[in-house]
């Protein structure tokens, strides 16, 4: 029997942290192939994609021009996908102009604003592309998550903790945003107030997410990513927490996202929905 094409990538953000790590994780795969490697970064423009990842040169140079690339993508025999971990300011013009080319987007920045999601969900949807947003790739934070749900239906008061390494540009982490969405989701009111509070420093308690859940962020050098979410009651605590000790943790996430991408037709939110 005739063996599958490999599905064709394209990694914006190649040199960046999470950039170098999907890079690697390609390599590694057999069934996908990357052919184009994009940043902005001009200290990595021209050199080799998989030199700058470690894992040994793939003659694919860094490039700073997205659409060329995708212009590139579309004469590849199987329908790309292009894994975006870039930076918050750019990323909603990332996933439009992919889509616009029938390239199918695998969004791993965080910080688009609900209504840019539901934009970019319409326009997939009217291009009939998949695209898949994913604010965490590590299964260990969709565990998480699902004991927050469970735990939700015993206990009233929650808050949640992120902690981060201090380049991270958005506050708080898409990760905590989404964590508060999906208890939100539940019809319960949290965090009713028992006395009338003042912040005597502006920020003290964090800020509100949906439904009341108050998040707090850390930014420190010497972390990775991490968060905790802190349900209370009378005389009792019920702490649940997820740590990164590496980035590769979340390579198992992209690599399943690139393969379900090429299945779906309109956006998806949430790794919780493709395992
Ligand atoms: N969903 C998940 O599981 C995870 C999500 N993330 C998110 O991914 C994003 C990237 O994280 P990380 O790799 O740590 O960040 P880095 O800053 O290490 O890497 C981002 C890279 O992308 C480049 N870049 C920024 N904007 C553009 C653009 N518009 N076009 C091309 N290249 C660009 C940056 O260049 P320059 O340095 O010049 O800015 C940099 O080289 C963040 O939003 C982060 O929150 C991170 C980890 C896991
Ligand atoms: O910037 C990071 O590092 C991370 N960003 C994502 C987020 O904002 O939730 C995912 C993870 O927390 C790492």
């Amino acid at each position: 029997m005739a063996k599958e094409s490999p599905i064709p990538v394209v990694v914006n953000g190649a040199a960046g942290k999470m950039g170098r790590e999907v890079i690697k994780a390609i390599s590694e795969a057999e069934d996908m192939t990357l052919i184009g490697a994009i940043d902005r970064n001009p200290k990595y423009i021209g050199q080799d994609a998989g030199e700058v990842a470690g894992c040994g040169a793939i003659e694919i140079p860094i490039l700073d021009d997205l659409q060329a690339t995708l212009v590139m993508a579309t004469q590849e025999r199987v329908q790309g996908v292009m894994v975006d971990f870039t930076h918050p300011d750019g990323v909603y013009d990332n996933v439009r102009s992919a889509i616009a080319y029938g390239v199918r987007p695998v969004v791993g920045t965080t910080g688009l604003s609900p209504a840019q999601i539901k934009e970019l969900a319409d326009f997939a949807e009217k291009a009939s592309t998949g695209c898949l947003i994913i604010p965490n790739f590590s299964i260990g934070m969709v565990l998480l998550q699902q004991a927050a749900i469970q735990a939700s239906q015993h206990f009233d008061h929650v808050e949640i903790i992120e902690l981060h390494h201090n380049q991270k540009a958005d506050a708080p982490s898409g990760t905590a945003i989404q964590t508060a969405q999906l208890l939100a989701g539940l019809g319960k009111t949290y965090n009713q107030a028992i006395v009338e509070e003042s912040e005597k420093l502006t920020g003290a308690r964090g800020c509100v997410a949906d439904d009341n859940i108050r998040i707090h962020s850390v930014r420190l050098p010497g972390l990775i990513a991490h968060q905790e979410v802190i349900f209370g009651a009378a005389g009792q605590i019920y702490t649940l927490r997820h740590d990164t000790s590496d980035r590769s943790c979340y390579m198992p996430g992209v690599l399943l996202s690139i393969r379900k991408v090429t299945q779906l037709k309109s956006l998806v939110y949430g790794l919780e929905k493709i395992l």
